[in-house]
């Protein structure tokens, strides 16, 4: 296949190209500001003429720019970015009307199942409390994480109602029993931790992730990009592909 990447001298873009390289992919190399082997992400459209799949991690607000891009040529478009607003979505939505869109929160497949495992234990135990923690790097600009709102959807889908986000609390403050705590942590090269603690009475249960490595991400979104390719148009979940 040959893969253009967007963001791919970002921490997780490099990997991306790194790990479609080892899969013997031609990899296309996008980046603002390019060095030897990489192609300027200015000429997006061209690079985009021979491409089978475009995969991005970059920024949201570069996000409908690119979704209208892969369209425009005809490219499935993988995005790993999070933060995406109202305006991203929409522009994924239009894009999805053209090519397959793929768009992910996490690339890991432990998060996946992760997303899974949540989702059983709350719906074994709906009255009990839940607390979400997130720890990354301190390069990360979105709060909480994307896949912290996954794992978040996650809970109320199995509760069966929105709980009240609680974005770490100070002062005097009583846990309501409809509210799920938000904690983020920014240290370090952490690469990506996540842990849904539920608590009744005189026990706790947490369910956590972690990732070790970049790669497990860049793995997830390449094999989002193979699987992608002979999909009709439409949007996709990174359970579609698995
Ligand atoms: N879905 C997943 O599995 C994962 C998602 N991510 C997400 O991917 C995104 C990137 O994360 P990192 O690689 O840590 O960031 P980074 O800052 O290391 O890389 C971002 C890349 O985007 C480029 N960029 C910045 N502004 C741009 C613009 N306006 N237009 C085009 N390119 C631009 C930068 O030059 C850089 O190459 C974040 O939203 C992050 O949350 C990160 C890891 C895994
Ligand atoms: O920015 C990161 O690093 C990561 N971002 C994703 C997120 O926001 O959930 C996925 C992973 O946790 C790493």
């Amino acid at each position: 296949m040959r893969l253009a990447v967007a963001g791919a001298t970002g921490r997780t873009g490099s990997e991306v190209v790194a790990e479609a390289r080892d899969r013997d992919h031609a990899v296309v190399a996008l980046s603002r500001d390019p060095d030897e082997g990489e192609h300027d992400l200015a000429d997006l459209d061209a690079a985009l003429d021979a491409a089978d799949a475009l995969v991005d991690f970059t920024v949201p607000e570069a996000t409908p720019d690119h979704a209208a891009a892969a369209a425009d040529a005809g490219v499935p478009y993988v995005v790993g970015t999070t933060g995406l607003d109202d305006e991203a979505e929409a522009a994924l939505d239009a894009a999805a009307g053209t090519v397959p869109v793929l768009a992910a929160s996490n690339f890991a497949k432990g998060v996946q199942a992760l997303l899974r495992v949540v989702r059983a234990g709350v719906e074994a135990l709906p009255e009990y409390d839940a607390e979400l923690t997130e720890t990354h790097h301190d390069g990360k600009r979105d709060a909480p994480s994307g896949t912290a709102v996954s794992l978040l959807d996650a809970i109320d889908e199995a509760r069966g109602e929105a709980l009240d986000r609680t974005y770490g609390r100070e002062g005097d403050h009583l846990r309501e029993a409809a509210e799920v705590g938000v904690h983020v942590r920014r240290a370090g090269t952490v690469r990506g931790e996540h842990e849904v603690l539920l608590a009744g009475d005189d026990e706790v249960l947490t369910l956590t992730h972690r990732a070790e490595s970049r790669r497990v991400f860049a793995a997830g979104a390449v094999d989002a990009a193979e699987r992608l390719a002979d999909r009709e148009a439409g949007r996709y979940d990174f359970t579609d592909v698995l």
